[in-house]
C-alpha cells in the first residue's frame, strides 16, 4: 500500500523547520504527530553561488567560520517551494516552530526590524535588497565551527573568577563557540559593525523572528548556549551581558529568555499573502537543534546519540531537588519543554561527519559500502591500534588537530596495565580507518558518560541514534556495542525537525487549552492528553564480549588522549 500523499491530510498541521550546519530542513506532522511530508534543502549542492563547504565559509581570518545570513533566507524561499509541490496545504497549518544549530548569531542592522515588518509578498526573502544586505550588519553569521576567540574565552573566565565559576552560573565554561565570547570577538574585531547592530539573534531565533516579522526573542534552553544566562535561574547576567558586549548588550540581545510553547503572535502578512498561511497561524519559540532532538524522543533513561555535522551526547535529567553538577568539560542546558528544574547534559564534537568523511575520502575509496565492510572486516581492537582524526581543531579535548595514531596493549585485558606507543601512518593498514575512528569517537563518549549521568536517575537503557549518520548499520552497531546499549532510531531521522513540529504543536494545544499561565498545559501534560509513546524501533543490539573488550579499551583510550593533548600543547608553544 502506497503512503498517502500530503494532500489527503485533513485537519490541523503543524510545521517544525531546523535550520542545520549543512541543511534547512522541514517537518510536518498531523495532530497525532505522525509525519506528514518532510522536505530539505542542502545548502552547497541547492544553492552552491554561495560558495559554502558543508554549509559554511571558512576565514578569512585564522579559526573564523560563517555561513552567509542571505543563503539561508534563500533556503527558506526553497524550502517552502519544495514542501507546497509537495501538495501540502500551507493554510492548515496552526503552528511554527523548531530549532537551529546552536551558538550562531545573526547581526540585524537598525533598518533590519523595518525590513523585516515591511516584507513584500512579491518578492522572494532571498531576493538581493528585499532583506539582504541591509538588514544585517554583517552579511555572514558567526556559526558554532568558529574558533577564533580564544582570548576572549579566557577573558569572560577571569571575569567570572575561573573556568568552574563560569561553569557554575552558566552551564559551561567559556567556549570558543558560545555566542557571548562570539559576541564579544566581533564589537573587537569589527567595532562598526556591532555599533550598527540594532539586534541580535541566535539562529533559532532569526528564523523564528522571519516568521513573525519581528524579532523573536530568545529561547531559554538555546540561551544556554550562550555563557550569558543564568542556568538556573534563565535570566541574564549582567555581568556577563556587560563583558561580552558592553552596557548595550542587554537591548541588542531583546528580552528575557522565553519559555517554549509560548505564544509568540501570528505569521507576519507576508506568509498569509505569498504562501497562504492562516491568519491565525501563530509561531512558537524555535529552539536550539539539540534541544529540539531531547524533545522529539527522549525519556528518563535514554542517552541520544545525535550524528548531525556534530557529534553530540545528550542526557535528559529529570527534574530533582538539587542542582546538578556542572563540569568544564561538558555542557548543562536548561531543558526546552520542564524548565527551570529539568536540564540536558550534553558532550559535543566538532570531528563528527566531516572527520569520518575525511577518513572514507582517504581510505574508503569515498564510499559508505567500502567504509562499512571495512569497518565489519577489522576485528573490534583493531588489532591494537588506535587512530585520531581531528581535521578541525577539537572541542573535546580542547584545540586538539591533526591525525594521531597508537598501537597500545593491555595485560590479560586489564584497564589499569597497559601501554602505548605513538605509530606513523605507513605502521596502519589501509582498511583499518574506518573502525578506527569509531572507536576513539565512541571511547571517548563512553570514558565521559559515566561523569554527566545524574545522581539518583535511572541508569542507562536505551540509546536512541538520529542524524545524518544515523541510518549506517555499521556505525549503529559500533554506538551499541561501544556504549554497550540497545541502540534504537525513531520514525524520521530528523530529530530537531520533529522536536520543532511538536513544540509547535504544544503551543497550538496550549492555546486551544486556555492555557495562559507559564506553568499550565505542559509538555508532558499534552503527550498523555494524545496518549503518545516514543516510536522508535531497535536497530542495534550490544555483543556482550565486544562491550567488554572496549571496557578495558578506556584506559588505553584515556592514555593516548592525553598525549595527544600534550603534543599539541608543545607545538602550539
Ligand atoms: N550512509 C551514511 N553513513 C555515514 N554518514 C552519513 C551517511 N549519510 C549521511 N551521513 C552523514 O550525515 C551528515 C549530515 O548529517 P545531518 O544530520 O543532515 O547534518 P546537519 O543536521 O548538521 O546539517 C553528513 O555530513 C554525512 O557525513
Ligand atoms: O555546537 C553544537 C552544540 O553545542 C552543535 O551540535 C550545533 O548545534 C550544530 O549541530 P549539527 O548541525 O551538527 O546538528
Amino acid at each position: 500500500m502506497s503512503s498517502p500523499s500530503p494532500s489527503d491530510y485533513e485537519g490541523p498541521l503543524f510545521l517544525g523547520l531546523d535550520l542545520s550546519t549543512q541543511q534547512l530542513k522541514a517537518v510536518l506532522v498531523a495532530e497525532d504527530a505522525s509525519v506528514v511530508h518532510e522536505s530539505s534543502v542542502h545548502f552547497d549542492s541547492d544553492l552552491p553561488h554561495y560558495g559554502t563547504t558543508n554549509g559554511a565559509v571558512r576565514g578569512p581570518a585564522p579559526g573564523e567560520v560563517t555561513s552567509p545570513v542571505r543563503m539561508w533566507l534563500e533556503a527558506i524561499d526553497l524550502v517552502m517551494t519544495r514542501v507546497r509541490a509537495a501538495g501540502v496545504d500551507l493554510s492548515a497549518i496552526r503552528a511554527v516552530s523548531g530549532a537551529g544549530q546552536q551558538h550562531g548569531s545573526v547581526y540585524w542592522s537598525e533598518e533590519g526590524e523595518g525590513l523585516l515588518t515591511n516584507l513584500d509578498p512579491a518578492r522572494p526573502l532571498g531576493e538581493e535588497g528585499h532583506l539582504a544586505p541591509r538588514a544585517f550588519s554583517l552579511s555572514r553569521a558567526p556559526i558554532w565551527q568558529d574558533s577564533s576567540n580564544t582570548a576572549e574565552c579566557r577573558a569572560l573566565e577571569r571575569l567570572a573568577g575561573d573556568a568552574q565559576a563560569l561553569a557554575d552560573q552558566t552551564g559551561s565554561r567559556a567556549y570558543e563557540r558560545f555566542t557571548g565570547p562570539q559576541i564579544m570577538r566581533i564589537r573587537r574585531v569589527y567595532a562598526d559593525a556591532y555599533a550598527r547592530t540594532s539586534r541580535i539573534s541566535l539562529v533559532s531565533s532569526w528564523i523564528a523572528s522571519i516568521f513573525l516579522g519581528g524579532v523573536a526573542p530568545i529561547e531559554i534552553s538555546d540561551a544556554s548556549g550562550m555563557n550569558t544566562m543564568d542556568v538556573l535561574t534563565c535570566k541574564w547576567s549582567d555581568a556577563l551581558l556587560e563583558a561580552c558586549g558592553g552596557p548595550e548588550l542587554r537591548s541588542k540581545l531583546g528580552p528575557e529568555p522565553v519559555r517554549g510553547g509560548t505564544n509568540l503572535g501570528p505569521v507576519s502578512s507576508w506568509w498569509v499573502k505569498r504562501w497562504g498561511f492562516s491568519p491565525d497561524c501563530i509561531v512558537a519559540p524555535f529552539t536550539g537543534d539539540n534541544p529540539a532532538t531531547i524533545v522529539s524522543f527522549s525519556q528518563p533513561g535514554d542517552a541520544l546519540l545525535s550524528l548531525g555535522t556534530s557529534t553530540t551526547l545528550l542526557l535528559s535529567i529529570p527534574p530533582s531537588s538539587n542542582a546538578p553538577a556542572r563540569f568544564t568539560n561538558s555542557h548543562l542546558l536548561t531543558h526546552p519543554t520542564d524548565p527551570p528544574h529539568a536540564f540536558i547534559a550534553m558532550l559535543c564534537y566538532k570531528n563528527g561527519a566531516l572527520a569520518r568523511e575525511h577518513v572514507r575520502d582517504a581510505h574508503s575509496d569515498r564510499s559508505w559500502d567500502t567504509y562499512n565492510t571495512q569497518v565489519r572486516n577489522t576485528p573490534p581492537g583493531c588489532d591494537g591500534r588506535m587512530g585520531f582524526y581531528f581535521p578541525l581543531p577539537e572541542i573535546i579535548p580542547p584545540g586538539v588537530q591533526g591525525d594521531h595514531f597508537f598501537s597500545y596493549s593491555t595485560k590479560d585485558g586489564s584497564a589499569s596495565e597497559h601501554q602505548t606507543t605513538q605509530l606513523a601512518l605507513e605502521d596502519v593498514p589501509r582498511d583499518a580507518h574506518a573502525r578506527l575512528i569509531l572507536e576513539s569517537q565512541l571511547l571517548s563518549i563512553r570514558s565521559r558518560i559515566d561523569a554527566i549521568m545524574p545522581a539518583g536517575g535511572p541508569p542507562l537503557q536505551r540509546l536512541i541514534v538520529t542524524g545524518g549518520a544515523s541510518g549506517n548499520p555499521a556505525i549503529r552497531q559500533a554506538a551499541a556495542d561501544i556504549l554497550g546499549l540497545r541502540a534504537y532510531v525513531a520514525r524520521s531521522a530528523q530529530g530537531a525537525g520533529m522536536g520543532g513540529a511538536l513544540l509547535a504543536r504544544w503551543a497550538w494545544w496550549r492555546v486551544e487549552g486556555g492555557y495562559t499561565g507559564e506553568h499550565d498545559g505542559s509538555f508532558e501534560e499534552m503527550r498523555m492528553a494524545y496518549a503518545e509513546e516514543g516510536d522508535v524501533v531497535e536497530v542495534a543490539a550490544p555483543k556482550k564480549d565486544v562491550t567488554k573488550k572496549y571496557e578495558a579499551l578506556v584506559a588505553p583510550y584515556r592514555a593516548c588522549e592525553a598525549a595527544i593533548v600534550a603534543n599539541c600543547a608543545k607545538l602550539a608553544n
